[in-house]
């Protein structure tokens, strides 16, 4: 991905491709027909999916990548001993940035019910949540065929609970919950059932989050062969062992209650409060950047936003920062692609790891409001490509292989 789709950015003129594009796609098509004899049902014993991910567009040559094209690293010894800032900046960098090459990797909390640790530079002694982000990097988040994702994933889905507390930010109930082995995630609690479809009558803006939509985003994004979605588990939670018995925050232990029917229930509290005892620790390693999107809804039951109005809007975008250089643009329109096929009309931000300035990929974190309809598409949604008429050709192609996956699973 990245710089290797520079050239990618293309043009669409009214859905007419060109003979070379043509020919891309059928190449594309054809060899996936030879891969799976164009039966995708039972390949070798692969499933569809397997399948899909054999495919060469989700097999493309791996980039180079420099130094400075790792979110993180450990240091190496040479690098500990180097002298090029002053030796107190050097001290402080290397308390923030690496494990210690010479010694174990101590914590310095020693708090009661983690894990003992003993990282060193060997990546064997690291667990799976440090493995996952020293492979980020400038272009993905996760490179899909890393072994580590499934012990990731398992790690989510099964590890104990060893804290909760209330995430800052934004406006739905979240929670920050900690793991013995220094791991931390996001929960966000079921609010409605899977099936539940968004109420007609219902503004964007006030449809409840779905757990679900957050599960099913992580695969989309997947499958679109983006990796651009932070991995999202379901999990069962006791409400009264692994939040309420072993919550530290007590603004949210004075929200638990029993509903009429005996449940042990919290509702939290949405506004944010600051502890010093639990800091977030994730942005002080990797800040990231927040982006307002230039089509971002105008959040009012009245007011149109600027994209609404002028048909031209995307002349403006391209000429603007970051719009106007490298890849940002088809980013974006891949975001929105993205935002279609699951019916999120939520994506007022996005975001980026500053480290890699304007040259990167754009992660696509909260996704609680997509797949709120299955029976009706959101066209506005896909404004972005609409007007700009511009697509990444990784994009398309992959789309138009997925598009042929399903008719050939329909009509076998
Ligand atoms: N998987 C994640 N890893 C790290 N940080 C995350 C993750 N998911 C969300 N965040 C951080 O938490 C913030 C709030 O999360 P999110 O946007 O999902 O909540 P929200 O309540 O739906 O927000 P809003 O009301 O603004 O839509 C995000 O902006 C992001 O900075
Ligand atoms: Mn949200």
């Amino acid at each position: 991905m990245g710089k290797r789709e520079n050239e990618e950015h293309h043009k669409l003129n009214s859905n007419n491709l060109n003979h070379k594009e043509k020919d891309l796609l059928w190449d594309a098509t054809e060899r996936e027909k030879k891969l799976t004899g164009g039966l995708i049902q039972k390949v070798k014993g692969w499933s569809k999916l397997e399948a899909l991910f054999k495919h060469p567009l989700y097999n493309m040559p791996p980039q180079s990548l420099q130094d400075d094209d790792w979110l993180l690293r450990v240091k190496t010894n040479t690098e500990h001993t180097s002298d090029k800032g002053s030796e107190e900046e050097e001290k402080e960098e290397e308390k923030e940035d690496s494990i210690d090459a010479d010694s174990d990797w101590e914590s310095a909390s020693k708090e009661e019910g983690y894990d003992k640790v003993s990282w060193t530079k060997e990546v064997e002694t690291h667990p799976p949540w440090l493995r996952f982000h020293l492979g980020i990097s400038r272009w993905e988040l996760y490179d899909r065929k890393d072994p580590n994702l499934a012990q990731l994933t398992h790690y989510l889905a099964r590890q104990r609970v060893l804290g909760a507390v209330q995430k800052t930010g934004g406006t739905q109930l979240k929670l920050l919950m900690s793991f013995p082995n220094y791991g931390q995630a996001l929960l966000k609690p079921m609010r409605q059932s899977r099936d539940a479809e968004t109420d007609v009558n219902l503004f964007y803006f006030s449809d409840f989050e779905r757990h679900n939509g957050e599960i099913a985003a992580f695969h989309l994004d997947r499958l679109l062969g983006f990796n651009r979605i932070p991995p999202v588990v379901g999990r069962l939670i006791n409400v009264t062992s692994e939040i309420r018995e072993i919550t530290a925050d007590h603004r949210l232990s004075r929200t638990f209650f029993t509903s009429p029917a005996g449940n042990v229930c919290f509702y939290g509290q949405c506004e944010y409060y600051c502890s010093t005892e639990h800091p977030a620790c994730d942005l002080s390693l990797a800040p990231r950047r927040s982006w307002r999107s230039p089509w971002r809804r105008s959040y009012s039951r009245t007011k149109l936003a600027m994209w609404e109005k002028d048909p031209a809007y995307c002349d403006t975008v391209k000429q603007t920062p970051p719009y106007n250089h490298g890849t940002r643009l088809v980013d974006l329109i891949d975001m929105a692609i993205l935002d279609f096929l699951m019916s999120n009309m939520d994506r007022h931000h996005y975001e980026t790891f500053e480290k890699f300035g304007n040259e990167t990929f754009l992660l696509h974190l909260d996704n609680g409001r997509a797949f709120g309809r299955h029976s009706q598409d959101e066209p506005t949604i896909l404004v972005p490509l609409k007007q700009c008429c511009s697509i990444r050709r990784s994009t398309l192609l992959r789309l138009r292989l997925l598009s042929s996956l399903v008719s050939v699973s329909v009509t076998s």
